[in-house]
């Protein structure tokens, strides 16, 4: 007999739900997690489509490390602590064979992450992953988008163009060596976003968002929200060893300032701020508006859903 929903929720999605915050995981009509006194609710929602987020051929056990991955990144961007998330599945079929391995990856981002899953909803039609994150942010405090002044230093944390170069690969568009594909094409199906940084930068970041469209666009919703203009130096911008070891930079660079999927965090600091282990300065926030960055004038900026 086939597996219903609820057979396929206990067999999948039940076991990976224990957490600090959990008072109530899946199973009833709603999760209940606990704040601590002072702290309030982050929250965010992001879905991946096939073919549109991932390549189609892609391993079920990436595609859903990655949808959370995702949707984790907003959780750092804001310096929200992780709390637990939900998954909204649409199924074409009850491939089992697909569901375990498919869970085997938002398991792991679970632990990853310290997102346990707390509950969900799962229905039938074309496949679409949604994955809701809940975190926790004290009082007074959170990583905005608008605090950005002028004079602060412009930073990023990571380094950038990875998975652009990954899904480059993946799409037959670029042949590295062996290591370094691999290790790019692992920056694209298993992003980690940095949300222990997240959290450090509260303290000290004017502005922060975490970079899932490519430094340039996401820079630039710093800017609009902020009021300011922001230069990026093309020559600071932070690249892996495979990234560097491309015969073309302009393509590397490229990539970095604009393919997007990085999961990174791009921050403004007063100057004079420390400068977190891992991070690069790539930048400044001056008066005016908009993104300038010299040398990348053609880029397309963002990635356009319509
Ligand atoms: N359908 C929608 N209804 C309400 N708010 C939305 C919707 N889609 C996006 N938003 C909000 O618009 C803002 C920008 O969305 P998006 O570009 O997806 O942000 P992010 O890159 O952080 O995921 C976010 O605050 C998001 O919550
Ligand atoms: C097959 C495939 N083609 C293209 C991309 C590139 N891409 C798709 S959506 C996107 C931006 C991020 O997605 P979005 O849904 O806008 O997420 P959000 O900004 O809301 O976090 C990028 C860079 C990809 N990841 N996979
Ligand atoms: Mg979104």
């Amino acid at each position: 007999m086939p597996a219903n929903e609820f057979t396929l929720i206990a067999r999948y999605f039940s076991a990976y739900g224990r957490g600090a915050a959990v008072e109530l995981g899946v199973g009833d009509d709603c999760a209940i997690l606990a704040l601590a006194p002072h702290e309030r609710l982050a929250t965010s929602v992001d879905t991946v489509v096939a073919g549109r987020h991932f390549p189609e051929e892609s391993l079920p056990e990436d595609v859903g490390f990655r949808a959370v991955a995702a949707a984790a990144s907003d959780l750092a961007g804001m310096g929200a602590r992780p709390l637990g998330m939900t998954l909204a599945l649409t199924l074409p079929e009850a491939d089992e064979l697909w569901l375990h391995s498919f869970s085997q990856g938002v398991a792991a981002a679970a632990v990853a992450l310290e997102l346990p899953l707390v509950g969900g909803d799962t229905t039938r039609g074309p496949l679409t992953i949604s994955v809701q994150v809940l975190g926790a942010l004290p009082a007074g405090k959170a990583l905005l988008r608008s605090g950005a002044q002028v004079g602060d230093g412009v930073y990023v944390s990571g380094t950038l163009g990875d998975a652009g170069g990954g899904l480059a690969i993946l799409e037959g568009r670029y042949q590295p060596e062996p290591e370094a594909a691999e290790y790019l094409e692992r920056r694209f199906f298993r992003p980690l976003p940095p949300l222990a940084l997240g959290a450090l930068l509260l303290d000290t970041a004017s502005a922060a968002i975490d970079i899932s469209d490519g430094l340039l666009a996401d820079a630039g919703h710093i800017a609009a929200a902020s009021g300011v203009r922001i230069e990026i130096d093309r020559e600071c911008l932070p690249l892996s060893a495979a990234l560097q070891a491309h015969p073309d930079r302009e393509q590397a660079l490229a990539w970095a300032l604009s393919a997007g999927d990085d999961y990174e965090l791009c921050f403004c600091l007063p100057e004079g701020s420390a400068v977190p282990r891992g991070c690069t300065r790539v930048g400044a926030v001056l008066a005016g508006a908009g993104v300038v960055c010299a040398g990348a004038e053609g880029l397309v900026r963002g990635y356009q859903h319509f």
